[in-house]
């Protein structure tokens, strides 16, 4: 078995993000859980990103199974002198298949611009990896109403710098910033919304490559909310944080998309 490919499958895809948790120990447990829990869901993709010195361990548990596995992010530059950058080939010498790029927790804290997620998410695309692009708006974007002109902000500059054809089998996950972490995830209806205007806005410019995006929600995704989350025909799937770091909660949330 190899792991499912999210540019082919017609699956909604859960994908873990460990962020920088993890140890050989909780990992092993994590994943041997996961593994349980998914054998009863083969409607359900599931990927777990996690941090780089654990791409060997994924590698080893998971190349056998139909789960995925990936980076939180990968440098811009193909090799050089980059103290401390991963480079895309490296990823893929340990068998990812995926990569979180622009995650708001590293354009925050490390002042990444949508000039270099989009240069990232196309070194992800050249090497063959599965890019997925998180874009979302701040509480203060929100309340001013501004949600949108942010994120076609974020899609603009890929589709200024690199075509609409960008997106072409790519993962986007809306984020809103405010949702992170905080346990108040979007309503169903603001996540469609988003989701919508989204794909409208990479359609603009490619729609063949705006009907191979995949778009899925993160922020404070659970057991609860997932249902309803999950349950809409615009949302393909989560990005899922802290509970991905609880084997039930998170097999629940997988439990939580609909049977085809
Ligand atoms: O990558 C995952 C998102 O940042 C969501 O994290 P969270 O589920 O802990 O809110």
């Amino acid at each position: 078995m190899s792991q499912a490919d999210s540019t082919t499958s017609s699956n909604k895809i859960v994908v873990a993000n460990w962020k920088m948790h993890g140890s050989l120990a909780l990992n092993q447990a994590l994943i041997t859980g996961y593994l349980h829990g998914l054998q009863s869901l083969p409607q359900t993709d599931v990927v777990v990103c996690v941090p780089y010195p654990y791409l060997p361990q994924a590698q080893s548990l998971l190349s056998s199974t139909r789960l995925g596995w990936g980076a939180q992010n990968l440098a811009k530059y193909e090799q050089g002198a980059y103290t401390g950058e991963v480079g895309a080939s490296m990823l893929q010498d340990f068998g990812a298949r995926y990569v979180i790029i622009g995650h708001s927790e590293r354009s925050t804290a490390y002042c990444e611009s949508d000039e270099n997620i989009a240069e990232k998410m196309m070194v992800a695309k050249r090497h063959g990896l599965t890019p997925i692009l998180c874009v979302g708006e701040t509480l203060l974007e929100r309340e001013a109403g501004v949600m949108e002109r942010v994120v076609g902000k974020q899609l603009e500059t890929i589709i200024r710098l690199f075509g609409g054809e960008a997106f072409a089998g790519a993962i986007v996950s809306y984020e809103p910033i405010w949702a992170i972490g905080t346990g108040l995830a979007a309503t169903a209806e603001q996540a469609v919304a988003m989701h919508q205007f989204i794909r409208d806005t990479v359609a603009s410019a490619d729609k063949s490559a705006s009907a191979s995006l995949k778009i899925l929600y993160g922020g404070s995704v659970n057991p609860q909310n997932a249902v309803q989350l999950l349950n809409q025909k615009e949302i393909d799937g989560a990005l899922v944080g802290r509970c991905s770091l609880d084997v039930e909660q998170f097999i629940k949330i997988c439990q939580a998309v609909p049977v085809k």
